[in-house]
């Protein structure tokens, strides 16, 4: 996995173009110009809050038992192929999520790079001396 020709060349370009259409799914259902029945993403925004949460827990569950089956199968290439199925369901989800809440793949990123070179140990250990935790 995780060869050239996998890769996108840009991440943060192929996320944003995602949500981009996401978005506009939202809206065109939300005026009414986008099919439940022809959209999967419609489908998703007609559910509301619950729905949309309850299908990212459906889908972690289902990254989860993936990476088992991998781990099982001693990381053969087509039990990887199946978790990188069901984590892109996961990431996808997610973006429906976040559309839904007014957020965007570009905030998630922008809080991941204001961390990085931020030991998790450290920044836990500050929280608690913060009484943050
Ligand atoms: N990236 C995705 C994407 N990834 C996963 N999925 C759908 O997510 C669903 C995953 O659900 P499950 O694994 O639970 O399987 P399921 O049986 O279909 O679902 P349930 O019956 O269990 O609810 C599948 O129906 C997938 O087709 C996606 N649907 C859409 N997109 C993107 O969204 C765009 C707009 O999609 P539409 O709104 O459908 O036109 C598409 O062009 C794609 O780029």
């Amino acid at each position: 996995m995780n060869k050239a020709n996998t890769v996108p060349a840009d991440l943060n370009r192929s996320l944003a173009h995602l949500a981009d259409v996401v978005d506009q799914r939202r809206d065109a259902f939300k005026a009414g110009q986008a099919d439940p029945k022809t959209s999967y993403t419609a489908l998703l925004f007609s559910k509301g809050d619950d729905g949309i949460l309850k299908k990212i827990g459906e889908e972690a569950t289902e990254a989860v038992m993936a990476a088992k089956d991998a781990r099982h199968a001693n990381l053969a290439p087509e039990q990887q192929k199946l978790l990188v199925g069901e984590m892109a369901d996961l990431w996808f989800h997610c973006l429906i999520a976040l559309s839904q809440f007014g957020l965007r793949p570009e905030d998630v990123v922008g809080e991941l790079e204001r961390r990085l070179g931020t030991s998790g140990i450290e920044e836990k250990a500050a929280r608690k001396a913060n009484g943050n935790d």
